[in-house]
């Protein structure tokens, strides 16, 4: 008879600690953080700036990756203005930006910049449903492998998204407080965050004010 052996996962642990500058956190130290077997094996990383001891849990902010918003600056979206503020954020008060490599919700660059064309006539979401896509493909197990692997079990965490509150708090990482990030609206914009506030879920709370 044949035995079936069951194999637990590896657990993901610290791989190295590189020391940095940020020069647009008004020079503040800091450290970035790769990863032993991360449960997706992508390149997550960690950006982690050392906060000052005291009962208040760590501020962090799990970042999903959009080349377009964070490096290029795109409107189209609001990440670069959200990964601007994170960082401000944490660099001022300490914490970490969990860098996760999810660009377009999870579908990659190129379907991301496919469903942009789409989004002339149809929002964010059916325009990922359209290209034979999940609405949002991402999942927060890797981040949550990595909070553990920090010791960051007890945060505080800045985002709008219930589904990343949501899913720390079932992967066992204890969420003390959501944080909400700024509401980062423009004319180009507007529509795409009406879209992760109605059909989303999204606490965008400031979006009707700013809109009229
Ligand atoms: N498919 C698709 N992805 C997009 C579009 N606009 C932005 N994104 C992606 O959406 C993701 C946004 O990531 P985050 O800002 O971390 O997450 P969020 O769901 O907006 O939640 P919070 O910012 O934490 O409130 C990134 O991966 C972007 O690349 C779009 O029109 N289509
Ligand atoms: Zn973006």
């Amino acid at each position: 008879m044949n035995a079936t052996i069951h194999t637990l996962p590896v657990p993901t642990s610290v791989r190295a600690r590189v020391p940095i500058t940020l020069t647009r956190a008004a020079g503040r130290r800091a450290e970035l953080v790769t990863f032993h077997d991360l449960p997706d094996g992508e390149e997550h990383l960690a950006c982690l700036v050392p906060a000052a001891p005291g009962d208040r849990a760590p501020l962090v902010r799990l970042h999903s990756e959009c080349l377009t918003g964070d490096v290029l600056g795109s409107e189209r979206c609001d990440c670069g203005p959200q990964l601007d503020e994170a960082m401000r954020l944490i660099a001022a008060e300490g914490g970490a930006v969990l860098y996760l490599r999810q660009e377009g919700r999870g579908i990659g660059l190129y379907n991301k910049l496919d469903t942009y064309v789409l989004q002339e006539h149809v929002d964010t979401f059916t325009a990922n449903r359209m290209i034979g896509r999940g609405d949002d493909e991402r999942d927060y197990t890797a981040a949550a492998a990595m909070l553990r692997a920090l010791g960051l079990t007890r945060i505080r965490l800045l985002t709008n998204n219930p589904d990343k509150v949501r899913e720390l708090r079932a992967h066992g990482i204890e969420v003390a407080e959501v944080v909400p990030t700024g509401t980062h609206l423009t004319a180009e914009n507007a529509r795409y965050l009406a879209a992760k506030a109605e059909l989303g879920g999204h606490t965008l709370a400031l979006l009707q004010e700013a809109a009229v």
